[in-house]
């Protein structure tokens, strides 16, 4: 997969957008020349070269000038601090439960809780939520997402993406064709901006018939690289 995304990435301008933290993302991933759009689409970064012969600046300095957009940097200190709320009160009191730091966002997964034990573990994350009224909860795949309570989602970064890119919706250009691949729930947001553009394509991951925007679906991870080859073949071919 690695080695598709690569090619596309050398043909057209390419970005993963992801609910875990940026960081994580560019440790899966690894390729400096992807712009990378962690927490939900909170943490956006351009592509880098390699940060350690950087003119003249160090690696933090490269980092710093490679960010682009984080939208929810002010809540940043109260992220952490529900962090550690989190892991004292939930991670440590429920067994199976696993929080996980995404910095500007938080998730709380149950997967390996017994069932028993949801709903007590829900109260656990919403009494932590108390205190803090400018967080919200959303739910994903047997996880519990807090996030800062604005108005911004993979949607917005996709946005914010194609007006960075020159490829605003008011752009007069025919020559751009924006395509967000993606397998979760919180992709949908994404999907609805391709929708109301008018122009591009959602391409749903998923075995399973879904209600759901996107124009098209793929089964698996396998039909992707499959797809994300036959796009760059494509291309080498006009
Ligand atoms: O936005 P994505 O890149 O699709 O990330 C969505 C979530 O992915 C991770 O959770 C998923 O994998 C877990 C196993 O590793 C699984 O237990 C969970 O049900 C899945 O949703 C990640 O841990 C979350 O932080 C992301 O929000």
């Amino acid at each position: 997969m690695r080695d598709a995304v690569r090619g596309v990435a050398a043909r057209f301008p390419t970005a993963i957008v992801s609910g875990r933290c940026r960081d994580k993302v560019f440790s899966f991933v690894r390729l400096a020349e992807l712009y990378y759009a962690g927490s939900h689409g909170m943490d956006i970064r351009g592509p880098t070269a390699d940060a350690n012969h950087h003119h003249g600046n160090g690696k933090a300095e490269a980092e710093a000038e490679a960010v682009l957009c984080q939208p929810a940097s002010e809540f940043l200190p109260v992220m952490q601090e529900v962090y550690a709320a989190l892991v004292a009160k939930v991670e440590r009191a429920i067994p199976g439960a696993k929080v996980e730091d995404n910095k500007f966002c938080l998730s709380v997964h149950f997967r390996c809780v017994e069932e028993a034990c949801w709903a007590a573990l829900f109260e656990q994350v919403r009494a932590v939520l108390r205190d803090h009224p400018g967080l919200r909860l959303t739910q994903g795949r047997k996880v519990l997402e807090v996030r800062p309570m604005i108005r911004w989602d993979k949607g917005k970064a996709l946005e914010f993406l194609l007006h960075a890119l020159g490829f605003a919706a008011d752009a007069d250009r025919d020559d751009v064709f924006p395509i967000y691949v993606g397998d979760d729930r919180t992709d949908e947001d994404a999907f609805r901006v391709l929708r109301a553009r008018g122009h591009g394509a959602g391409i749903l991951v998923s075995r399973f018939p879904k209600d759901t925007s996107a124009s098209f679906t793929l089964r698996d991870p396998a039909e992707v690289k499959e797809f994300l080859r036959k796009l760059v073949g494509a291309n080498d071919d006009s």
